[in-house]
């Protein structure tokens, strides 16, 4: 498990820490952490880091003090190292340690600077770090431009400078980085949009801080996490061990949800799937996926169909549509569903049952209109982009977006379920638990239907006994992964190519098989 925190608990425990240890060893930790993880990336894009030349950007606190001492650090090695003094007032012991070292500083002119930035094999964003607050000062944010037009790599300190520590936001300009390197423990702005999107590759340096952290405040599975957690198929097993999901998805307009979803359920490992829909959705369910077993909703009429079909009552109030159905231990409600009065009468059947109920995409727009819906015992599970929780909070779309982990745990605080948060990163709450933050996604996984192979996934290891945070946690780390998967390319994102939703479900065996095999071997 990778964990988080906000600045506070940073803080905190680093006083702890600090009332230990003799002073200055802390960011002399930090600073000789830093400088080997440039000193190696120096080697990689100069040959060395002798003759290289290294440009720091230095803020008024400590972040900047990092920066200067590991600054030092390099000139000692042979870096030619400049730094630009930003701030108010510079880290005395930093710069006298760069001067020491044979480094060079000049307060903040921006001709000069733009040069230094543009040439350099390496700037150093030691701006502000957990100090940070609001947007970025002048002639902060106008460094942070300079930084962006660099022929060299960014590294940040701790946090990339612009990004809200504590919450991944971002108010303005704000550094981008290749890579950060990060101190004692990662920060949440680390791992939330758009922030973690600014940061890069993260390096943790370890200042000893682990014994005097608290809990986090946000954490991200790993592929052990996933692999431990996800239900086994064991010789025992047989469908309803595996677990039977049911999915409500589908109209005569919109058949394609429905596919999607339920593909992500068979791929996903459900022992079973159970598709209760308009005759129209089922028919194209049936063609692409004859796995699953299929209930036709229908006013009045009578089961005449098939091997795997039969037939229900439907909407219209004289019957509960879910009489023929048979034995479920979960429910996806929503995908294509539409949100007319057979729509309604369904979710509202649906969340009825006493059993987990992950509603998405038109389910929430029924339960958006009718609150009353969600009043259940068994758990709920809610899995919205931003679009659908700015109509449930009541929010606009773009305070969503630019504030993720906020509205996403004051959707769980005020729906009273878990939610699954979508969007560049996947954010998932449940009151009373770390916010999860999934790593794995993609850009190329923005496409339509995704996120119904994201519900079909999610609705799979419901049925297969996870509790709402987990299968939340492990539906989109495994959907980010098998879009990966299909978008190909190299480990580092670059090659990726366009992909369907419906190529995210067909990947789903081979990411689950990788993530296996990489985390308990061959032979088990
Ligand atoms: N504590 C420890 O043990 C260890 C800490 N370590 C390091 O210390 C860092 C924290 O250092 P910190 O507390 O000095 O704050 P920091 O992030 O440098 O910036 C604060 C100053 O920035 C300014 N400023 C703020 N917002 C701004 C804005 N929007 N726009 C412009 N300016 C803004 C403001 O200054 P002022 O306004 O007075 O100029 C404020 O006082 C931490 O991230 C890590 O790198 C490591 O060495 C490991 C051990
Ligand atoms: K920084």
């Amino acid at each position: 498990m990778r964990t988080a925190y906000t600045s506070d608990q940073i803080r905190t425990a680093e006083r702890a820490l600090m009332a230990t240890l003799p002073e200055g060893t802390l960011m002399s930790r930090a600073a000789a952490g830093l400088a080997a993880v440039c000193a190696r990336l120096l080697t990689g894009v100069h040959g060395s880091v002798y003759g290289s030349r290294v440009v720091i950007l230095a803020g008024s606190g400590d972040n900047g003090g990092d920066a200067l001492y590991a600054g030092a650090r390099l000139a000692r090695r042979g870096a030619g190292v400049s730094a630009v003094l930003a701030g108010s007032r510079t880290h005395e012991g930093g710069l006298a340690a760069l001067l020491a070292a044979g480094g060079r500083a000049g307060a903040f002119a921006e001709d000069r600077a733009a040069d230094l930035v543009r040439e350099a094999d390496l700037v150093l964003d030691g701006l502000v770090g957990i100090g940070g607050s609001g947007a970025l000062r002048e002639p902060y944010g106008t460094l942070a431009g300079l930084a962006a037009d660099t022929r060299g790599l960014v590294v940040a300190v701790d946090v990339p400078s612009g990004v809200d520590a504590g919450t991944g936001e971002v108010a303005g300009a704000a550094v981008r980085a290749q890579v950060t390197v990060t101190f004692g423990a990662y920060k949440n702005g680390l791992l939330i949009d758009p922030g973690a999107e600014r940061a890069g590759a993260v390096e943790l340096v370890d200042i000893g801080l682990g014994p005097y952290l608290p809990g986090p405040d946000v954490e991200a599975l790993t592929g052990d996490d996933v692999v431990r957690l996800l239900p086994q198929a064991g010789v025992e097993s047989d469908k309803y061990r595996r677990g039977v999901v049911g999915i409500a998805a589908g109209s005569d307009r919109y058949t394609g949800a429905a596919v999607l979803s339920v593909g992500g359920a068979v791929r996903a490992g459900a022992g079973m799937v159970r598709f209760v829909s308009s005759a129209e959705p089922v028919r194209y369910v049936r063609a692409r996926w004859p796995e699953a077993v299929t209930t036709v909703l229908r006013d009045g009429a009578e089961s005449s169909d098939a091997s795997q079909a039969s037939q229900a009552q439907g909407s219209d109030g004289s019957d509960d549509p879910l009489r023929e159905v048979g034995r479920v231990q979960a429910w996806v409600l929503g995908p294509g569903l539409g949100t007319d009065a057979r729509a309604h009468a369904l979710a509202r059947a649906v969340l009825a049952e006493d059993v987990p109920v992950l509603v998405d995409a038109d389910g929430l727009s029924l339960v958006a209109g009718d609150r009353a819906l969600l009043r259940r015992t068994a758990p709920t599970l809610l899995t919205p982009h931003a679009g659908e929780l700015s109509r449930l909070l009541g929010v606009p779309r773009a305070e969503i977006e630019a504030g993720r982990l906020e509205h996403v745990r004051r959707a769980a605080a005020e729906l009273g379920a878990t939610v699954l948060l979508k969007g560049s990163t996947t954010v998932i709450a449940e009151n009373g638990h770390p916010v999860r933050a999934n790593t794995t996604g993609t850009p190329w996984l923005a496409t339509g239907g995704t996120g119904d192979v994201l519900s079909g996934i999610a609705g799979a290891l419901l049925a297969g006994g996870l509790s709402c945070y987990d299968a939340a946690a492990c539906a989109a780390y495994l959907h980010g992964l098998a879009g990966r998967d299909a978008a190909g390319g190299g480990p580092d994102g670059r090659g990726r190519a366009p992909i369907a939703a419906l190529d995210v479900a067909l990947a789903l065996p081979a990411a689950i098989r990788a993530l296996t095999w990489a985390s308990i071997g061959p032979g088990q």
